[in-house]
């Protein structure tokens, strides 16, 4: 047995308790992305003229990613980064996070697929057209969502893991098989998956609400956002890229 024996707290019900808790995350960075206009300028290269960065939003991930990096994010096995070449070691002293993971799942890390989603499916969705020159800003609020995104999405790999520990005599064969379809068939649960896009679709109305303390005017029925893109967000993207790290790990799980 290779894998690390430590990591008991982590059952199927808490991890999924941690996907329920991130779903409040990413619908809040919705909500802050979509109090800005789509600021094109953000995202356009000839704009910036930024050596070795391209447009804005690259140059703010890229330099935040760098400082996060040195304060100690990535040390973290739930954090993977945008641009993992040239990332500066961390400053800090390290913390005894849980080994629960089998070592292969560093090399999973599928944020060049979750960012041409974001930038190319997701924000055309999201943000209304115009411009109010708060691309800073904008930057910044793509990336927080951006990484509630790849948090979630990652954290597939602890949902494997568990899943793992619970029926090892039901995934190994599949592993050893390389059976890519069977182990996707196994760890599906579509009745979850149902409830998790409605959960998503009810906490985006929720918390888009305006809030208003004139009772007499109620609910203005006025929206931050859109909630069908929240759920859009979760059945198109989040789901299934949760699902192919899944995929990804159990392959790993036995080197
Ligand atoms: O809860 C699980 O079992 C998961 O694997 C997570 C998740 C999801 O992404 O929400 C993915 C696959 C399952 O079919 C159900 C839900």
């Amino acid at each position: 047995e290779s894998s690390p024996d430590s990591g008991k707290g982590y059952t199927l019900a808490s991890v999924r308790e941690a996907l329920v808790r991130q779903e409040d995350t990413i619908i809040y960075g919705l909500i802050e992305r979509a109090k800005f206009p789509s600021n094109s300028h953000t995202y356009d290269e000839n704009y910036a003229e930024i050596k070795g960065c391209g447009s804005l939003v690259e140059f703010v991930v890229m330099n935040t990613e760098a400082l996060q990096a040195q304060a100690g994010r990535y040390k973290n096995p739930e954090e993977n980064p945008f641009f993992p070449e040239n990332l500066p070691p961390s400053v800090v002293p390290s913390y005894p996070f849980t080994e629960i993971l089998h070592p292969g799942a560093a090399s999973i890390n599928i944020n060049k697929s979750i960012w041409k989603m974001y930038f190319q499916e997701l924000l055309p969705l999201l943000a209304t057209s115009g411009d109010d020159g708060n691309y800073a800003q904008t930057a910044a609020s793509d990336l927080s969502l951006l990484q509630a995104i790849s948090r979630r999405i990652h954290y597939g790999k602890f949902v494997a893991e568990v899943k793992f520990r619970d029926a090892p005599q039901d995934y190994e064969p599949l592993i050893r098989a390389k059976d890519r379809e069977g182990l996707m068939k196994l760890l599906t649960f579509t009745s979850v998956e149902e409830e998790v896009r409605k959960r998503v679709e009810k906490k985006a109305t929720v918390f888009g609400q305006e809030v208003s303390l004139n009772s007499n005017n109620g609910d203005s029925g006025k929206r931050k956002f859109d909630p069908s893109v929240a759920s859009q967000l979760y059945q198109k993207w989040v789901i299934p890229l949760t699902k192919e790290v899944q995929v990804e790990y159990l392959l790993r799980r036995l080197e």
